[in-house]
């Protein structure tokens, strides 16, 4: 029995073009990774491009040029060889093989030379015949690719669409009832799950039905400056100073001036100082406890100065790999991420949402949706009295820093170089 450290995973997808397939596969490949396990994207059309090169017409795509076709079969199996070895040499654990993996023999092919491997399948059907959803699919990625470089983009997005006819014609979808895979229909109005078992494949699969891409903002702010900031203290469970309340009183009219009269969700953790700054805004609240700051254990109150007069040795261990330190009796940065993993998943649900956290947990979330490797994530910049602004794209977030003019002192503390 293959114990968990052993498991390898290949997620195929498959679909017609411009169904949301690199979405999906950058989305699960973003959310794995940030929880620590080892994840890459294997995508065939870079490899089509890099093998056969760019601007292709749509005839390209037509099947029955055989030239093509043994160009497009060359990229996959190139992929293919890529991700066998990607699991050997770099002990992956899910590779995501991004193709339109669209024929029944395809599919075939590849579960037989993955099973060859040890390696398990769970394949990945996205449908969509709404229209409105694919043209918005065409318009965002599509026109932007190499493919489509200093192309008119009307002209492009009809060569698009001539595209996809040329795979509809040879189409087949899953019905592969052997096979382990989940269909989503319709941008999750219907899923179809077909043999699906394990601790990882079960996560995956619950990630994905949590998705969706109606448009939403993602507000994250800490506490207002508290009695512990001014002290150089942390963790506790300490008031806001006066210059935190004054934050708190001039929020409500920044979350107004860029949201109008749009719903919001606002969820504070359950230490006072971020309940006092959401004090004065007039949404459905939620406290969660998972939004708490980091547990300090044995430190908790303490200055960093303190700490490192009284446990020398971990206060320069801590810098050493700031992402895995644990304090005594305390948390480290990766405790935390799997402490958040519930809050991530319910912001996938939700729409508007204003997170009013801490210095830490904010920091983990951010690196959720910003794509920082977790070397980078305890040392990103979190100021107080700011509000961040995340609008999903895409394949990313855009971000925006809305600084407000109430001076609070500055927690940042740069990685101290190796003495
Ligand atoms: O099913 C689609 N059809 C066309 N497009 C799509 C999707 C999905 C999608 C599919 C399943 C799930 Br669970 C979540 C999103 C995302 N997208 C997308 C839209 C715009 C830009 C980039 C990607
Ligand atoms: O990981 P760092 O940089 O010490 O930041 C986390 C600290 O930030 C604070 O929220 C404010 O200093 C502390 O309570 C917490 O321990």
């Amino acid at each position: 029995m293959a114990t968990r450290q052993d498991i390898r995973i290949a997620c195929v997808m498959v679909g017609l073009p411009a169904r949301g397939k690199t979405y999906i596969s950058t989305k699960i490949r973003r959310y794995l990774t940030w929880l620590g396990i080892k994840t890459q994207v294997f995508n065939v059309g870079g490899y089509r491009q890099r093998l056969a090169g760019l601007n292709k017409p749509h005839t390209f795509f037509d099947a029955n040029n055989s030239d093509a076709m043994n160009q497009r079969k060359e990229a996959a199996e190139a992929a293919m060889k890529d991700m066998i070895q990607w699991f050997e040499k770099e002990k992956g654990t899910v590779a995501i093989y991004d193709a339109t993996n669209g024929t029944r023999e395809r599919r075939a092919w590849l579960r037989q030379e993955l099973a060859a491997h040890d390696i398990e399948v769970l394949f990945i059907e996205s449908l969509c015949d709404d229209e409105k959803v694919i043209l918005a699919n065409i318009r965002d990625v599509k026109l932007s690719s190499p493919d489509y470089e200093g192309i008119n983009p009307d002209d492009a997005a009809k060569d698009f669409m001539e595209r996809i006819e040329h795979y509809k014609e040879f189409y087949e979808t899953l019905t592969e009832d052997d096979y382990t895979y989940i269909k989503l229909i319709d941008v999750g109005k219907q899923y179809v799950i077909n043999k699906v078992h394990g601790y990882l494949e079960s996560k995956i699969v619950y990630y994905l039905m949590n998705l969706h891409v109606r448009p939403k903002r993602i507000w994250f702010s800490r506490h207002g400056e508290s009695q512990f900031n001014l002290e150089d203290k942390i963790g506790g469970d300490a008031d806001l100073s006066p210059r935190g309340q004054m934050y708190a009183d001039a929020l409500p009219e920044l979350i107004e001036k860029h949201l109008g009269d749009r719903p919001l969700t606002v969820w504070t953790s359950s230490m006072k100082r971020t309940i006092q700054t959401a004090r004065h805004l007039q949404y459905p609240k939620k406290h969660w406890k998972a939004l708490d700051e980091l547990n300090t254990g044995v430190c908790d109150g303490m200055t960093y100065q303190e700490i490192e007069e009284q446990y020398p040795e971990d206060f320069a261990r801590r810098d050493e790999d700031k992402f895995n330190y644990r304090y005594r009796g305390g948390e480290s940065y990766r405790d935390l991420v799997l402490r958040l993993e519930p809050v991530i998943m319910e912001l996938e649900r939700h729409e508007n949402i204003l997170i009013i956290a801490h210095q830490a947990t904010i920091r983990c979330m951010y690196a959720y949706f910003m794509n920082l490797e977790h070397d980078e994530l305890p040392y990103a910049r979190i100021p107080l009295h700011t509000v961040i602004e995340l609008v999903p794209r895409a394949y990313g977030c855009e971000e925006k820093f809305y600084k407000v003019n109430i001076e609070a002192v500055d927690t940042y503390r740069p990685k101290v170089p190796p003495r």
